[in-house]
C-alpha cells in the first residue's frame, strides 16, 4: 500500500495560502481512493427558521486550515493512519427538496461503494435522512448517536415530510435505524407539547439532555452511550446547535443552555473504538457566526470524527 497523501505542509506553505480543502487535505480526485472522505452538502432548503447553512461547508473548510496532523487526545495521526481526502460538494437542487434528498442519497451511495467512509458537512439537518439511507443500504439498520438541541423526530412542517426537524422520524419509519440503539444527546429548550417526548420515546429514542451532561458528567454519559451502542455499526449525526449559542452562535435554530465545545469533543473522544461507519456535522450558518466561533468548533468536531475512524479502520478497509 502506498503511504497516504497528507495535508499541505504548513511549515512550507502558510496555512492561510492556497485553496481551502478540509484540513488542507488533497482532493479525492487527486488521490483516486480514500478511506475517509470529507464531503460538503450545501443544502438548506429544509430549515424552519434562519437560513444560511448552505454556506456551512465552505465556512468549515476555511476554519479547518489551522487543524494539525496529530491528535494528542487519541494519540493518532489521522491523516497518516489512513487516506483522508476532501470529496468536494454534492450539487443538489435548492428548489426541490425531494429531488435534493435523492441526489444526496445517490451521491453518498456512490462515494461509499468501495468502502470509503464519509464525514459529511452540512447543510441543514434534512441531509441526515438520505445519508442514513445510504448507510443502511450498506450496513443494515445502524445505531445512531444524535447530538442536537432538538429531537428532529417531528412528523411534518406545513405538511412537508422532508425538513430539518423530521429526518429521524422518517429514518425510523423507513427501518434505517436499529431502534435498540438510538439516542439523542444535548436536547433542551421548549417543545410544541409533551407529546413530542412521548412520540420520540415510542419511536425508540433514549435521551441524554444537555442538563444530564452537566449533572452526570462526560465519563458517565460516555459509559451509558457505549453500553447502548455495543458493537453495532454506528452513525453519528451532530447538529452544531447542540452547543450553547456562546459556543456556536452561527446556526439557524439556537437554544440557550447547551453543551460546551469541550464537553462535546470529550464525549466524542470517549467513543474511540466504536464501529463508526459514517457521520455528519450540520447546521453551521456562517452569516450568524462571529469570529468563526461556530465554524472552528465544527471543524474540530469533524477532525475528531475523522480521528475516530482512524482509531478503528472500517470493516471493509
Ligand atoms: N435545527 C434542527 N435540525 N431542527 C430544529 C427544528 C426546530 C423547529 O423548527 O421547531
Ligand atoms: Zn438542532
Ligand atoms: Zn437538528
Amino acid at each position: 500500500m502506498t503511504e497516504p497523501r497528507g495535508p499541505v505542509d504548513s511549515s512550507r506553505v502558510p496555512r492561510f495560502a492556497g485553496p481551502a480543502t478540509f484540513a488542507r487535505l488533497p482532493r479525492l480526485d487527486e488521490v483516486g481512493h480514500a478511506d475517509v472522505a470529507v464531503v460538503g452538502v450545501p443544502f438548506d432548503s429544509g430549515v424552519s427558521y434562519r437560513p444560511g447553512a448552505r454556506f456551512g461547508p465552505s465556512a468549515v473548510r476555511e476554519a479547518s486550515r489551522l487543524l494539525r496532523p496529530y491528535h494528542p487526545g487519541l494519540d493518532i495521526s489521522p491523516f497518516a493512519a489512513q487516506q483522508v481526502a476532501d470529496g468536494g460538494d454534492v450539487a443538489c437542487n435548492p428548489f426541490a427538496i425531494g429531488e435534493a434528498v435523492e441526489t444526496i442519497e445517490a451521491a453518498a451511495s456512490g462515494l461509499t461503494a468501495n468502502g470509503t467512509r464519509l464525514v459529511t458537512i452540512g447543510g441543514d439537518h434534512t441531509i441526515a435522512l438520505p445519508l442514513l439511507r445510504a448507510a443502511a443500504r450498506r450496513h443494515g439498520p445502524v445505531a445512531l448517536l444524535h447530538f442536537d438541541a432538538h429531537l428532529d423526530t417531528w412528523d411534518t412542517y406545513f405538511g412537508a415530510e422532508y425538513t430539518h426537524g423530521t429526518p429521524f422520524r422518517r429514518a425510523v419509519e423507513e427501518g434505517l435505524l436499529d431502534t435498540e440503539a438510538v439516542s439523542h444527546v444535548g436536547t433542551r429548550g421548549p417543545l410544541y407539547g409533551k407529546q413530542d417526548l412521548d412520540e420520540d420515546k415510542r419511536l425508540g429514542f433514549g435521551i441524554v439532555t444537555s442538563a444530564d451532561v452537566m449533572r452526570r458528567g462526560v465519563d458517565e454519559v460516555v459509559d451509558a452511550l457505549r453500553q447502548r451502542i455495543g458493537d453495532r455499526p454506528l452513525y453519528v449525526s451532530i447538529d452544531i446547535d447542540v452547543l450553547d449559542p456562546a459556543h456556536a452562535p452561527g446556526t439557524g435554530t439556537p437554544e440557550a443552555g447547551g453543551l460546551t465545545s469541550r464537553e462535546l469533543l470529550e464525549i466524542l473522544r470517549g467513543l474511540a473504538g466504536a464501529d463508526l461507519i459514517g457521520a455528519d456535522v450540520v447546521e453551521v450558518a456562517p452569516a450568524y457566526d462571529h469570529a468563526e466561533i461556530t465554524a472552528v468548533a465544527a471543524s474540530h468536531v469533524a477532525y475528531d470524527l475523522v480521528t475516530l475512524m482512524a482509531a478503528r479502520p472500517g470493516r471493509e478497509a
